[in-house]
């Protein structure tokens, strides 16, 4: 099974999610071998699973609070993803990390949340240039993915994006995915019981039509999460054939 996951950030206005999903399922065949998701802003959530979900097409959250209702200004929770039709949440993106201050210990409350409220968690996790340059890669993957010590096992998917090639056009090397995915799998294995079933490590950061198929050759791949180019139908209806 191969997964392909469009990351829409803080993109699209009503109309332009219309016409994308319109355009999308225009050319897109549901396959055996891929799960394909969509993660819209909040306000897209309700129209875009509507429109997607006869074609099981999944629809994510971008993130989501811990607790399930109270007084957090400006704040979704997982509970709320879920009644509008969310079957899974983004957690960790260096975005969030970044600009927002996420930290590893509100991750542990977050993925709990998502599982307890059916969510499936897509962990993003990655390293930036200079921990990159300064030769930190693997000690970064691994405090990012010591939370799972403390979530306790949970059905999750795993995304590697390195903050350097999100939205640059630097897409990583192929020896540096492989070095990443082989980490973060033996380090999945260690800190969970892997009673779901296997954990998809899935690639993010520049992926292109062009460049999509040399990555899902990489063994250690599942698939991608996709950002600037999961805005335009056509390339994202491609990466979902090309993941089949
Ligand atoms: O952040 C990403 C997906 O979550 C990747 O973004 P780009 O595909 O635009 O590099």
């Amino acid at each position: 099974m191969r997964f392909v996951v469009a990351n829409w950030k803080m993109n699209f206005l009503s109309g332009q999610a219309r016409d994308f999903c319109e355009a999308f399922l225009a050319g897109y065949s549901p396959s055996p071998s891929v799960t394909a998701a969509v993660a819209p802003p909040f306000h897209l959530i309700r129209p875009v699973a509507d429109s997607l979900r006869s074609r099981q097409v999944r629809v994510f959250g971008q993130n989501g609070h811990a607790e399930p209702n109270g007084a957090y200004t400006g704040e979704i929770s997982m509970a709320q993803l879920q009644d509008v039709g969310c079957s899974g949440v983004i957690l960790g993106h260096s975005e969030r990390r970044q600009l927002f201050g996420e930290t590893d210990d509100a991750l542990v409350a977050k993925v709990k949340a998502a599982r307890d409220w059916n969510l499936l968690p897509l962990l993003c996790v990655g390293e930036t240039l200079e921990e990159r340059q300064q030769g930190r890669t693997l000690e970064v993957l691994d405090r990012q993915l010591s939370i799972l010590a403390r979530t306790g096992p949970t059905p999750l998917w795993v995304a590697y994006e390195p903050v350097w090639a999100i939205g640059t056009g630097l897409r990583a090397e192929v020896g540096q995915i492989r070095e990443a995915h082989a980490f973060i799998k033996s380090r999945i294995v260690t800190l969970m019981s892997l009673n779901f079933g296997p954990v998809p490590i899935l690639y993010g950061g520049s992926i292109t039509p062009e460049n999509f198929p040399e990555l899902l050759d990489i063994p250690e791949v599942a698939g991608g999460l996709v950002g600037g180019a999961s805005l335009d139908p056509a390339k994202f209806a491609t990466l979902v054939k090309q993941a089949g």
